[in-house]
């Protein structure tokens, strides 16, 4: 199957609000198969609740959202989720591999039992993620790289077609933001990604496509970034982080 060969995700006039502002307006936007999306915009933007939306978590007050072709909660399993590190309790008090193992749980299924493999991938998703040799220690034991990565692997486990991740970089140093995006350099051989960051220079670098969320979605191929299109974007907001003289 060719890159770019099918929409697996479509919104089609969608708006959203939780109480009485709009949080997203006519948003009307698809994703390709094997697209590697970013997603960027001013803090309360709707970045998170544009992924609540993808994941079927609420629904639209107007408009379409459809995954895969579908109702995103009949495809739920086709998705791999990450979500913001500081909103993960880092104390509980379960290892790596049960975190990671938690990925397997499927509806119906009794879950604290892991089958061969369950156990096979959950290895496999930690080599891939570099975490493998912390396997057993509890995630209190860990750095917030570290960390961020086991969540990366948990959504692995799922063995996603689409991976969400909710700025997957935040709390880590600018070296360790460069091996976890190589690493989706390498996950983008085999699924789509859309990742959310406020790092807008440093993600170019990486991604496809940058969508641009403020209430309402603009869409940019990367070469087309411009700082023209970042003000437009961002007004007054402007807060990026420039790791590198890469021209945007
Ligand atoms: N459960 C909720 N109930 C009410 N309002 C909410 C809820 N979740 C988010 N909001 C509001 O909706 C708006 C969009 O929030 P969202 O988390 O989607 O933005 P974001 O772009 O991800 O922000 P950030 O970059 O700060 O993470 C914000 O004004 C936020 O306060």
């Amino acid at each position: 199957m060719g890159r770019f060969a099918k929409n697996i995700v479509e919104f089609d006039n969608v708006s959203f609000r939780y109480q009485t502002s709009p949080v997203l307006k006519e948003i009307t936007f698809a994703m390709r198969e094997g697209e590697f999306l970013g997603l960027v915009g001013p803090n309360g933007g709707g970045k998170s609740t544009l992924l609540k939306l993808i994941m079927g978590l609420i629904k639209p007050d107007q408009g379409d959202v459809r995954i895969f072709g579908s109702h995103p909660q009949k495809v739920c399993r086709k998705l791999g989720y990450v979500p913001q590190f500081a909103r993960f309790p880092s104390d509980f008090p379960i290892t790596v591999e049960e975190t990671v193992l938690m990925g397997r749980i499927r509806p119906g299924k009794l879950w604290l039992r892991y089958n061969k493999e369950d156990k096979a991938v959950a290895l496999r998703v930690m080599q891939e993620t570099g975490v493998a040799e912390f396997a057993q220690r509890t995630l209190d034991q860990l750095s917030g790289g570290q960390l961020q990565r086991v969540l990366i692997a948990r959504a692995l486990a799922t063995e996603p077609e689409l991976l969400l991740l909710d700025e997957p970089t935040a709390s880590v140093d600018s070296h360790q933001e460069k091996g976890v995006f190589e690493l989706f350099k390498e996950l983008n051989k085999r699924m789509s990604i859309i990742v959310i960051s406020h790092d807008i220079g440093f993600i170019t670098n990486y991604v496809d496509r940058v969508a641009c969320l403020n209430k309402e979605l603009l869409c940019h191929e990367t070469h087309a970034i411009t700082p023209d299109v970042i003000e437009q974007m961002y007004g007054d907001h402007i807060h990026m982080i420039h790791h590198h003289t890469h021209s945007i």
